[in-house]
């Protein structure tokens, strides 16, 4: 279906991200993209965002099928006949495999994209995450929508 596709599609542009990164730069080592915006600096990571639970492997097993479980439940009941929310959900599988991948072959997950805002250090993260996060966000723009639609028509 094509709103899996567009979950292989991150998947692959994601571990290609990480693979690149991997290959190319030492853990530590930084490239300036945009001065004092956007850099590209190698990093890992043990936990989940802002490194909380750092370690906790087999807990971030357990989110991870729970997660891919409720998503491919609503993406066979509703998302597949509604694109925004199949878009929405697809980018939430793609992002959750991306960093599942990681968490399974490297133990760890492979931070680059390094955002500074107004001088603050945005916590290190990569496509998976961004993907995710658009589809958290996507999802919530879609549920706001849907009950303004349920309040309209009663
Ligand atoms: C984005 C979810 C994090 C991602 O969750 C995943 O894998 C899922 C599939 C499995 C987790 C075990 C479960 C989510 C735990 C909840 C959580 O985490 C709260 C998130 C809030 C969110 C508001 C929407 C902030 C976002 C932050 C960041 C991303 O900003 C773009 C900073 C990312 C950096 O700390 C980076 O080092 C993280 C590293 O890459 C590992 N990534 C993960 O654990």
């Amino acid at each position: 279906m094509l709103y899996y596709l567009l979950a292989v599609i991150v998947l692959i542009f994601d571990q290609l991200t990480k693979w690149l990164i991997v290959k190319n730069m030492v853990i530590g080592q930084s490239t300036e993209l945009i001065p004092n915006i956007l850099y590209f600096t190698s990093s890992r990571n043990r936990g989940a965002a802002w490194s909380i639970l750092e370690g906790q492997r087999f807990f971030f097993f357990i989110i991870t099928a729970v997660v891919l479980v409720i998503v491919i439940y609503y993406m066979q009941k509703m998302g597949r006949f509604k694109p925004f929310l199949g878009t929405a959900l697809g980018l939430v599988i793609g992002g959750t495999l991306g960093n599942f991948i990681d968490r399974l072959f490297r133990g760890e997950v492979v931070d680059f994209i390094h955002v500074y805002i107004f001088k603050y250090s945005y916590p290190i993260f990569n496509v998976a995450d961004s993907s995710l996060v658009i589809g958290v966000i996507l999802i919530l723009i879609y549920m706001f929508i849907e009950e303004k639609k349920e309040k309209k028509h009663g």
